[in-house]
């Protein structure tokens, strides 16, 4: 494994739907930067720009309405975690105050559907705005992204030494969680990050930015700048990869540093389904904290330590962890060098 690190390697996925050879091109180029970085800016998706842009725009139409309007549909109203999160709604393990706010939603299941009416903590309808145009964009945007997450989950299957369709029967309903992120530009705002040091909690994320900002830590416990490049989603590998993958795929730790100008991000964070056991398919590298978790329990359980009104919930004993949980910060770089005695900033 390298130890530093300094700038993200670019994966074309075009390859996954080639010849044998141009296949097996691109799962190395997976696991090599799964491996030594856990960060990639992926090219060759397929994915329509104009997708992006009327996401975007519509996206700047929903944050620019009054705060009274975005809160109409506030997550708090919500028993499956989705609606407008706002600043400050959010704090991760180091107490930081995020300067953001966001709009999440996930598989827009119906309001029928029996898990969510016994109370599955993320499975469901979304909460949408009264707005057709935007949710027929954002919905457009998630199917598409989706149809991209598996086909990488595949190239990640076949880099562990599975087939490649070893996680299709698993994805049949996932919290893939997507959210809509501004970060608003605040000058007088001092020493405010974006968002807080983290991992994210599924198995990757592919995230679309506007604007520089966003951070990755390497080995040695240093930030390394991750800007977007045009037209690719970056990467990156979540608790879920690192679980399955014994540890050889790093769930990189992130932040967003104070924004030096406004700024929109995407990420769709790619999910198994709810139910599945994950745990490794490879032999476990030395350090490894847990040797199996419930893929949503976990998100649902790092989601209850760190969103305020779910605190809350729990404090009130309305819901609690489920059986499957561990604390914040467990996986990543972050979390291997608290438990070498390295303290990360
Ligand atoms: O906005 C970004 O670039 C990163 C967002 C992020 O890390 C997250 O939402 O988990
Ligand atoms: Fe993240």
């Amino acid at each position: 494994m390298k130890t530093d690190f300094t700038s993200i390697p670019v994966v074309d996925i075009a390859g996954l739907s080639g010849t044998a050879e141009e296949k097996a091109t691109v799962v190395e180029a997976l696991a090599t930067a799964a491996q030594d970085v856990g960060f990639m800016h992926v090219t060759g998706h397929g994915l329509d720009p104009a997708l992006f842009d009327a996401l975007l725009a519509q996206t700047k139409r929903f944050f620019d309405q009054p705060l009274d309007e975005k809160m109409k549909v506030y997550i708090g109203n919500s028993t499956n975690h989705r609606g407008y999160v706002p600043q400050g709604e959010e704090v991760f393990s180091a107490g930081s105050k995020d300067l953001k706010e966001a709009y999440d939603l996930s598989r827009d299941l119906p309001a029928t559907d029996p898990e969510y009416l016994a109370g599955n903590p993320l499975l469901g309808p979304n909460q949408w705005p009264d707005d057709a145009a935007f949710r027929q964009v954002v919905n457009a945007y998630y199917n598409a992204v989706f149809q991209v997450g598996c086909r990488l989950m595949g190239g990640f299957a076949l880099a562990l030494g599975l087939e490649e369709n070893a996680f299709e029967s698993r994805l049949t309903r996932p919290p893939s969680q997507l959210r809509l992120i501004h970060y608003p530009y605040d000058p007088s705002a001092h020493d405010a990050a974006g968002i807080g040091a983290h991992t994210d909690y599924e198995c990757f994320t592919l995230l679309r930015s506007t604007a520089p900002g966003l951070e990755v830590m390497n080995q040695k416990g240093e930030w390394v700048d991750a800007p977007p490049v045009e037209n690719a989603f970056v990467v990156n590998t979540g608790d879920m990869l690192e679980l399955l993958s014994g540890g050889r795929f790093i769930a990189t730790s992130h932040r967003v540093r104070k924004v030096a100008e406004e700024r929109y991000s995407f990420p769709l964070f790619f999910s198994l389904d709810y139910h599945v056991r994950v745990q490794p398919v490879v032999p476990v590298a030395d350090g490894l904290p847990a040797q199996s978790l419930v893929a949503g329990e976990h998100l649902a359980a790092q989601t209850m330590q760190t969103f305020n009104y779910l605190k809350q919930r729990v404090a009130e004993g309305r819901i609690s962890l489920p059986e499957s949980h561990v604390g914040l910060s467990v996986f990543g770089q972050e979390a291997r060098h608290g438990r070498r005695g390295v303290s990360i900033q």
